[in-house]
């Protein structure tokens, strides 16, 4: 069966004050029905330009240049306004990072439901979707504005909300980022668990490596708007084959070793001007040589994954050199 979405060499441009900035620079991206696939990688390397040209939710400062983005088939860069809406109200659910402006706070929760709903649904039928989201008083929530509810309550409306015409593909955008660390896991094993229950996809924007390899089929790694590595969680997280996958592990809280301090990724990460003519982790790269300066490393499999690196192969034999010396 073909993929839910199918996103091409997609080039997306950022007008800006004066300058242009581009977003995406050539990504490449499926997501498989059924699956769960997060997102990752630093701030502006292109998570949100990507999950949310899904459902043509961009910017109107953001301009698509090229590419193709197919959801079930249906192209998203040609459709009409007419079916873009149809897309995004029947085959898409939005969970943002913070429930509170994702919500109208003039709105008592019960007339938010229904507008998210659709039609005339009965009081008993929101409940019942209030309940599936694991909200055990219900009637209270429905009664409640926005501003009396807990960020994990709120929160839970959202995905309550996302999941309430049965999409078939929920966009998660750092979805428990906004909520006390006590109760991260809780919110994100109710949103997989609604997933699975809908036969939904899910894509995951996040920073939260750890979050992500419990929650995520696959792993795609993001650095200036282009996928740089993707794979299963476990064969990218545990045993990396981009020089940046590597650096961004290493940087990520919880991965420190007792004593040890974590390993920032040194400078920043580019603003992209212009299409990239080579490697754009080169300036940060440990292991970058003159090749990387001066030809764009192209999506190639490697190591059971796919990677555009020109020395992949290197960087797999070396991280799974260390794993087995970490497991021995
Ligand atoms: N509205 C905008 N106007 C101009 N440039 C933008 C705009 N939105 C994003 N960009 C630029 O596009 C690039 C990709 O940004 P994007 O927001 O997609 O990254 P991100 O990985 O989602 O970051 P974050 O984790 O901070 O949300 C960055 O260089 C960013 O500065």
């Amino acid at each position: 069966m073909s993929a839910l979405v199918e996103i091409r060499d997609l080039v997306i441009a950022y007008d800006g004050a004066g300058a242009m900035t581009l977003g995406l620079d050539s990504a490449e991206l499926t997501v498989a029905r059924g699956e769960t696939l997060a997102i990752v990688g630093e701030s502006g390397s292109g998570k949100t330009t990507i999950g949310m040209s899904i459902g043509r939710l961009l910017p109107p400062e953001a301009r698509i240049e090229s590419g193709t983005i197919t959801v079930d088939g249906v192209s998203v860069v040609n459709a009409d306004a007419e079916a873009l809406r149809q897309l995004r109200r029947d085959h898409l659910g939005f969970v943002f990072q913070n429930p509170m402006t994702a919500l109208d706070p003039t709105m008592r929760i019960e007339r938010q439901m229904v507008r998210a709903i659709g039609g005339k649904p009965s009081r008993d039928a929101i409940a019942a979707l209030l309940r599936r989201a694991e909200l055990d008083d219900p009637d209270r929530v429905m009664r409640s504005f926005p501003h009396e509810l807990s960020g994990g309550m709120a929160q839970r409306v959202i995905i309550a909300m996302a999941i309430a015409r049965s999409p078939k593909l929920i966009i998660a955008d750092e979805p428990t980022a906004s909520l006390d660390a006590s109760i991260r896991e809780k919110v994100m094993e109710t949103l997989g668990r609604l997933r699975e229950e809908n036969g939904a996809s899910m894509v995951i924007l996040s920073h939260d490596l750890r979050l992500i390899s419990r929650h995520a089929d696959r792993v795609a790694v993001m650095y200036g708007g282009r996928v740089v590595e993707i794979g299963q969680s476990a064969t990218v997280l545990e045993r990396p084959a981009h020089p940046y996958t590597r650096a961004l592990i290493a940087a990520a809280a919880g991965n420190e070793k007792p004593g040890e301090r974590l390993e920032p990724i040194l400078g920043a990460p580019p603003v992209l001007r212009g299409p990239g003519l080579k490697c754009a982790y080169e300036p940060r790269c440990g292991i970058a040589r003159p090749e990387c300066a001066n030809n764009r490393p192209e999506a190639r499999p490697v190591a059971a994954r796919t990677v555009c690196c020109h020395f992949a192969e290197e960087v797999a034999a070396a991280t799974s050199d260390t794993e087995e010396a970490r497991t021995e």
